[in-house]
């Protein structure tokens, strides 16, 4: 396949099929944001966002997958240090739609770090 100026974009096409999309953490957070404005039975999510401890909930599982991501790494486990990564992270957009922030203001904080 030939991007309209001509390169060979193939071998960025078919590098890696199964990898995941760059706008991943973007839909993320647009289910997160969905789930807060739903709140549909069923949904963890949602359950993070009306729950009896209030914001607790949330900053206590912050707690715990940042222990958990730590022992992870102590241990050399990169598989569990990736799942546990990945729960944190998760949790940690579920605290900024709580607060009414959003992927913008962490991709400005970042940047401005530059
Ligand atoms: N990314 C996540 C995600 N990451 C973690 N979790 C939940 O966070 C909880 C973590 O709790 P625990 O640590 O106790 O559970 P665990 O990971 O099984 O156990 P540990 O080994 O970590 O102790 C589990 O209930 C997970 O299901 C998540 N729940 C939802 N999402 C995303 O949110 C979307 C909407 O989910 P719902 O709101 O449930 O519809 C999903 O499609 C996902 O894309």
């Amino acid at each position: 396949m030939s991007d309209p100026d001509g390169a060979d974009t193939e071998s960025a096409d078919v590098e890696d099929p199964d990898a995941p999309s760059e706008a991943v953490l973007d839909e993320l957070f647009d289910t997160i944001e969905s789930r807060k404005a739903e709140l549909p039975e069923g949904s963890y999510t949602a359950s993070l966002f009306t729950h009896e401890k209030g914001e607790n909930a949330v900053l206590e599982k912050i707690g715990e997958e940042s222990t958990e991501t730590i022992l992870a790494a102590k241990d050399d486990d990169l598989d569990e240090l990736t799942y546990e990564s990945a729960d944190l992270v998760y949790h940690l957009l579920v605290l900024l739609a709580m607060k009414d922030l959003d992927l913008d203001d962490l991709r400005a904080e970042l940047r401005d770090r530059f």
